[in-house]
């Protein structure tokens, strides 16, 4: 096979576990491409008048998981952007076995996987972060985040899962400070080999 063209680490954890806080640092610091599949989502919804819009705004408000093909298709068009990165940091994906399946399809020949960095917080901190987030957004609401923390526990988890039993997993508290949950990411990169800036 042909050398992959892109070096992917998969970012997962509960909504308000700080992922997007940790990719911010990560990119930062190593050069990674940081994106966030809830992200291009957002922007796409905006299209005006159009059909995917409209069932992006579905899923997010319900809390649920858009298919895959539009998820695959943003990110891989964002990578495609984004050209010669040492890696991409792919937050908020794969989300459930839709997604996980419609990766393997579509970019399985073209990215590697390198780690899933999977942040681990108990549900309320999280639900407490996201209510004080701040960023208006449409689902940081009790009912809202009562469903997304269902679908975590339902469609997220299970994938997690499944990578730890490939031994692909590297878990991390980030119940921490923001700084010290950094400190931990840091020294996950470096145990994988990344070592340049760190
Ligand atoms: N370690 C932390 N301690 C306290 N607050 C945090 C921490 N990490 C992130 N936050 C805050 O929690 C909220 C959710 O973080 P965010 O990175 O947006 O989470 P996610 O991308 O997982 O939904 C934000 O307001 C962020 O500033
Ligand atoms: N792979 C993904 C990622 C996000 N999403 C949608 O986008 C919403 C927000 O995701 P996000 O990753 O930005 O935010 P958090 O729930 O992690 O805080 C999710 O609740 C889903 O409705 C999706 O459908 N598929």
């Amino acid at each position: 096979m042909a050398r992959p063209l892109y070096n992917v680490v998969f970012v997962l954890g509960p909504p308000g576990s700080g992922k997007g806080t940790s990719c911010q640092k990560i990119q930062e610091k190593l050069g990674f491409v940081h994106l966030s599949a809830g992200d291009l989502l957002r922007e796409e919804r905006q299209r005006e008048g159009s059909e995917v819009g409209r069932l992006i705004e579905e899923h997010i408000t319900n809390g649920s998981i858009v298919p895959v093909e539009i998820t695959c298709k943003l990110l891989e068009n964002a990578m495609e952007a984004a050209g010669d990165a040492p890696g991409f940091l792919i937050d908020g994906f794969p989300r459930n076995q839709d997604n996980l399946e419609g990766w393997k399809r579509q970019m399985d020949e073209k990215a590697k996987v390198n780690f899933v960095l999977f942040l681990s917080c108990p549900v309320e901190v999280c639900i407490n972060r996201c209510l004080g987030r701040g960023q208006g957004r449409t689902d940081d609401n009790e009912e809202s985040l009562r469903k997304r923390v269902v679908t975590y526990n339902t469609h997220t988890l299970p994938i997690i899962e499944y990578y730890m039993k490939l031994g692909q997993v590297k878990e991390v508290s980030s119940e921490p400070t923001a700084d010290e949950v950094f400190s931990s990411i840091v020294t996950v990169f470096k145990d994988a080999g990344y070592t340049a800036n760190l």
